[in-house]
């Protein structure tokens, strides 16, 4: 019997995603989420597809290690354990990979020192990511373990894109270089958007607006990423649920001098303390959107700096692409917030890209145009799917070895 099935781990900070599938046919035969790890009300959430009977339980659970392990017993259960001869390996999302990594990659010692090297850069997610890949490697020693890395689409930016405007040797010494993240969904998001335009990849130029609780905007001429809104961190860019995204780098030169704040906290008040958290209080979207409209002020504006921002980087990566086909819609936000889409694109009618009221209120799972047949520019919702990208890449890899 040739092993099929592969199983995907995205380690987050506080939460592993998680899908088995099986390859001959992309289907999904587990599919997960554990939430709020290392807090006391950790939730596993677990759905057999077969029997379509979702599991749920609330506990502590302390650490990725032990998330990894209590998602190992709930496949068990199902008879779909990692013990399972089927598998053939386990794909990882790894967030940052630095400049080297341009493909899925093999993980061996090697590899593991290179994202374990970078943790400075990503360190909300390559050590969660790490802790993923290890404890996986223990349970399943001899099998493939694949890293697919966000940042690897995005290696194709060019250097005026790519490098930041200060000393070229200290850049250079440090690795200081825009990397961009979030690349498995705006690569399989880009691809699927043509698709919905009846075109082939290298016949469109998207832009893509991924906005989850990170969020991130790029810019695909005919499949390929020439720019990106995150940089040498998922810091840089847009507004997201707790990060600040874009803002003058002085800013932290006056909290140092004036605020008199340490690295680490600065580093805590731009990564989890701002964004939405720190302008409103709240991250989440859906919270944010039943404020504002209950006529909460601290919201509305909180909202409207979020929608400035993405209308900027809308106007921004026009300007790179020169002709743009289709404006994009993923991830949480994206998907699922018809205000944010409606808010985004209002007054770029010139541009092209229009949004129609009634199509963007509908709500569906499949990818699909929002905007009317007559605008220059397609406005679409495309659901983001990194686990079936990575299951992909990380079986096509294992296939070709074999
Ligand atoms: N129905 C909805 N309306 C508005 N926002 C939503 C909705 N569902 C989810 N979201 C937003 O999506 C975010 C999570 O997006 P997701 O892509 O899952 O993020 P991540 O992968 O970073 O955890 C939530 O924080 C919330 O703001
Ligand atoms: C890179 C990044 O920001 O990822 P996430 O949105 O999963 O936090
Ligand atoms: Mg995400």
């Amino acid at each position: 019997m040739s092993s099929t099935r592969v199983l995907v781990l995205n380690s987050g900070s506080s939460s592993v995603k998680y899908q088995l599938l099986d390859m001959r046919d992309s289907s999904r035969l587990a599919v997960g989420l554990v939430e709020r790890i290392g807090e006391e009300s950790s939730r596993l959430k677990h759905t057999p597809v077969e029997s379509g009977r979702t599991r749920e339980w609330t506990g502590p659970i302390a650490d990725h290690e032990a998330a990894l392990k209590a998602v190992a017993e709930e496949l068990s259960r199902d008879g779909l354990g990692l013990d399972s001869p089927e598998l053939a390996a386990i794909g990882h999302r790894v967030v940052h990979g630095g400049k080297h990594f341009t493909e899925p990659t093999v993980i061996d010692d090697a590899v593991l020192a290179e994202i374990e090297r970078l943790i400075p850069v990503a360190p909300l997610h390559n050590p969660a990511n790490l802790t993923g890949i290890r404890t996986a490697q223990a349970l399943r020693p001899d099998l493939p373990q694949i890293a697919v890395f966000d940042t690897a689409f995005h290696t194709t930016m060019p250097e005026s894109a790519a490098r930041y405007a200060i000393d070229v040797k200290t850049a250079d010494e440090h690795r200081i270089r825009r990397y961009g993240f979030h690349g498995t969904s705006h690569a399989y998001v880009s691809r699927a958007t043509a698709k919905l335009l009846g075109k082939s990849p290298d016949e469109v130029n998207v832009i893509v607006l991924h906005l989850g609780n990170g969020a991130s905007a790029s810019a695909v001429r005919g499949g390929k990423c020439v720019d990106t809104s995150m940089g040498l961190t998922p810091l840089e860019g847009l507004v997201m649920g707790t990060r600040s995204g874009d803002m003058d780098p002085a800013v932290i030169f006056h909290l140092m001098r004036v605020g008199k704040m340490s690295t680490d906290e600065i580093d805590t008040l731009l990564n989890k303390k701002s964004g939405l958290i720190g302008l409103c209080g709240d991250n989440d979207m859906r919270e944010i959107r039943r404020r504002v409209d209950a006529g909460d002020e601290q919201a509305q504006l909180a909202f409207d700096i979020y929608i400035h921002r993405l209308k900027k980087y809308i106007g921004a990566y026009y300007a790179v692409l020169g002709r743009v086909d289709a404006i994009a819609f993923t991830a949480g936000v994206g998907e699922n917030a018809a205000p944010v889409r409606e808010a985004a694109v209002a007054g770029l009618e010139e541009l092209g890209p229009v949004v129609d009221g009634e199509l963007n209120g509908i709500r569906s799972d499949e990818p699909r145009l929002v905007s009317p047949a007559h605008a220059r520019v397609a406005v679409a919702v495309v659901p983001t799917d990194e686990e079936l990208e990575i299951a992909t890449q990380a079986y096509a890899l294992v296939k070709k070895n074999n």
